[in-house]
């Protein structure tokens, strides 16, 4: 569970969050919507410790996250975050390599590319047996799922996707849906960004809509929620 009390954060005293209570509870998908802009990336990356609040504090399962190396790694470790972009995460040549990457970190020692942990984690994302690939040559696609493996290599309690579905087709945002639904349904806390109404109404168990700087919407379903009045997608498209 993830959970957010009073949040404040601006950049250059410029205030983007503004009093934000959110919450995402484990074993369900929660989808944070809100107009370009809203700041629900600066929200996310609140989520593991990736950004510091100026006021309020973040819980993850009921621990109140710290800033200093102990708290960040420990939060590090309990929530995954998987960039709009995968180049911004992906950090080594081959497939294999790069999901090894993660859970070695985590544990100081090496991780086998062609080993369980590895093997699970690509399984997981329909990438069996594409160890051996280079990055490179993967599509865009293919490389978020490859950012996502990475992830859960290393075995997160709460997963957070920014604007997941960016570049991908039909057939992969369908994927991508079961991917996240499965992820809850084993108990994970998943949380997901999106301007797309038809992906979150799909995805989502539970709905929080940012608008100037807190959380102007918040509940279980989109049916009848005023898109305009949150600068949003219409629902019926
Ligand atoms: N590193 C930064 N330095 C200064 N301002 C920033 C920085 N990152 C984001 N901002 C500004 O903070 C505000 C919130 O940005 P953020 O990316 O969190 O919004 P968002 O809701 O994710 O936007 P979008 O839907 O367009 O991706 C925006 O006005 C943005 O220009």
């Amino acid at each position: 569970m993830i959970e957010t009390v009073d949040l404040r954060f601006g950049y250059d005293d410029r205030p983007v969050l503004r009093g934000v209570d959110f919450t995402a509870e484990s074993g369900e998908v929660t989808v944070l919507l809100g107009r370009n802009g809203a700041g629900k990336s600066s929200l996310l990356k609140q989520f593991n410790g990736l950004l510091e609040p100026d006021g309020g504090y973040v819980k993850v399962d009921g621990e109140r996250v710290t800033y200093d190396d102990d708290g960040l790694e420990r939060v590090r470790k309990r929530v995954g975050f998987v960039f709009q972009r995968p180049a911004d995460q992906l950090v080594a040549p081959t497939v294999g390599q790069d999901v090894a990457f993660g859970p070695a970190n985590d544990r100081d020692a090496a991780v086998d590319p062609d080993g369980p942990t590895v093997g699970r984690a690509l399984e997981r994302v329909g990438l069996s047996g594409y160890g051996e690939r280079l990055c490179s040559r993967l599509s865009n696609g293919e490389r978020k799922r490859v950012a996502l493996a990475g992830v859960l290599a290393t075995d997160p309690d709460c997963v957070v996707l920014d604007e997941p579905t960016a570049g991908l087709d039909g057939d992969g945002t369908r994927a991508l849906i079961d991917r996240l639904r499965g992820l809850a349904s084993e108990g994970l806390t998943v949380v997901v960004s999106t301007h797309y109404p038809g992906f979150a109404s799909a995805v989502g168990d539970a709905y929080a809509i940012l608008d100037d700087g807190r959380i102007g919407y918040r509940g279980r379903t989109l049916d009848g929620v005023d898109s305009e009045a949150f600068g949003l997608r219409r629902f019926d498209r």
